[in-house]
């Protein structure tokens, strides 16, 4: 028994484009419909899914009537804004027939490296998953260039793993899982049922992608599974061609490859706070505040009696003692004008003061470290 997805109350699934489409042929709606289903069943169970879903520009070629993948970047993002509608109308009215609302999100690395936009898409998903909705999350192929593309999702599905703190991430794909080499190039190739995301010898497995139509491949699976355990989420990767294997994966049954991570969610998720902090300013709080934050509380507004540095909503900052200690860092919800209007002042005021609240924290403690 998997406790590691067993247990998982937040999970992410990823489900590539070779399955989302027959390899190419347009859009699956039976594998999506089952899909659907199964995710509905976690749902009932009590569990929050974020879906990561592929397939745009496979579908948008199969619309289009184009039969061979384009290499030009405009037509592949042509491709992907005709094939999101059909991927989007799929989910949309597959979810509803299970009685579940469904969301569009498409992310860019950009969002992700944005501490603003990083803060804003955190809140909007966690308010999507609040609401008890699912969001289904693809790349914005759109707007991006080759510099700036996940290119495959299942990076995407690890950065989202670490976005909303996911406790795992499940992979479905076209093989059983992780094998000992790629089982389509050597028949003798074993599966590995599991093992640590951040061992080295599993990326030598690994091969490229087994399709025309999928991007990623088993290297990609890897090493979202190496990111995803940087916030403590364990990866599984599993067929989604045998019935009901997400379920029997949310079981906790032994299929699959399982690859976990080896520190607790929350010390993962402040070792990666850390890693990503450079500071834009520094706040001096109150002895109450300091005390707070030493309880494992979040920063309020009242508690901070100076403001330095010039900053956006989602820097980093310093939270220091009066006399100058450094005792934490965190990603901080105002502005550092807006930071400097409401410090001192109770949640209660700050509406009145910059004319709306967005945030009751000052820095929620998920953003905060301590030192
Ligand atoms: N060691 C390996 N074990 C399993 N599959 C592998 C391995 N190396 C390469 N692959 C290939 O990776 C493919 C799955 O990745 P990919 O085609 O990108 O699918 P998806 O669209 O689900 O992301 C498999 O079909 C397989 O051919
Ligand atoms: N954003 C692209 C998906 C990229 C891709 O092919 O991913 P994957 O199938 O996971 O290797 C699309 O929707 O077509």
């Amino acid at each position: 028994m998997r406790r590691q997805i067993a247990e998982a109350r937040r999970v992410v699934v990823k489900v590539g484009s070779a399955l989302v489409t027959n390899n190419g042929q347009g859009l699956a709606l039976d594998f999506i419909a089952e899909c659907a289903r199964q995710i509905a069943a976690l749902h009932a169970d009590g569990r929050q899914v974020l879906l990561v879903s592929s397939g745009a520009i496979a579908a948008g070629m199969q619309r289009l009537g184009w039969t061979t993948r384009p290499h030009a970047m405009h037509d592949l993002q042509a491709a992907a804004a005709v094939g999101q509608m059909g991927l989007a109308q799929a989910y949309e009215s597959t979810f509803l027939s299970h009685g579940l609302k469904a969301a569009q999100i498409l992310l860019t690395h950009e969002d992700l490296a944005d501490r603003t936009r990083y803060l804003n898409a955190r809140s909007t998903l966690q308010t999507l998953l609040d609401l008890a909705v699912v969001p289904i999350i693809n790349e914005n192929d759109t707007v991006v260039t080759d510099e700036i593309k996940f290119g495959d999702n299942d990076t995407l599905g690890a950065l989202v793993a670490n976005l909303v703190e996911a406790e795992a991430l499940i992979i479905l794909t076209d093989q059983k899982g992780l094998y000992s080499a790629d089982p389509r190039l050597d028949p003798a190739a074993t599966l590995i049922s599991e093992g640590r995301a951040d061992d080295r010898r599993f990326e030598a497995m690994a091969g490229g992608a087994g399709s025309g139509i999928s991007k990623g491949g088993m290297i990609t699976k890897v090493r979202a599974a190496q990111r995803a355990a940087k916030s403590g989420a364990h990866t599984l990767i599993v067929s989604g061609r045998e019935p009901d294997s997400l379920l029997a994966a949310a079981r906790g049954e032994t299929i699959g490859t399982l690859l976990y991570a080896a520190e607790s969610p929350l010390a993962a998720r402040k070792q990666w706070l850390a890693d990503h902090l450079q500071l834009a300013g520094a706040l001096t709080l109150d002895a109450g505040a300091q005390t707070a934050l030493a309880g494992g509380r979040s920063l309020l507004a009242v508690g901070v009696v100076r403001v330095e540095g010039d900053f956006e909503r989602g820097a980093a900052v310093a939270c220091r003692s009066h006399d100058g200690r450094e005792i934490a860092r965190g990603l901080i919800n105002y502005s550092s004008s807006e930071a400097r209007r409401i410090a001192g002042h109770g949640t209660q005021d700050i509406e009145a003061l910059l004319g709306y609240i967005d945030s009751a924290e000052l820095i929620h403690r998920d953003n905060l470290v301590l030192l």
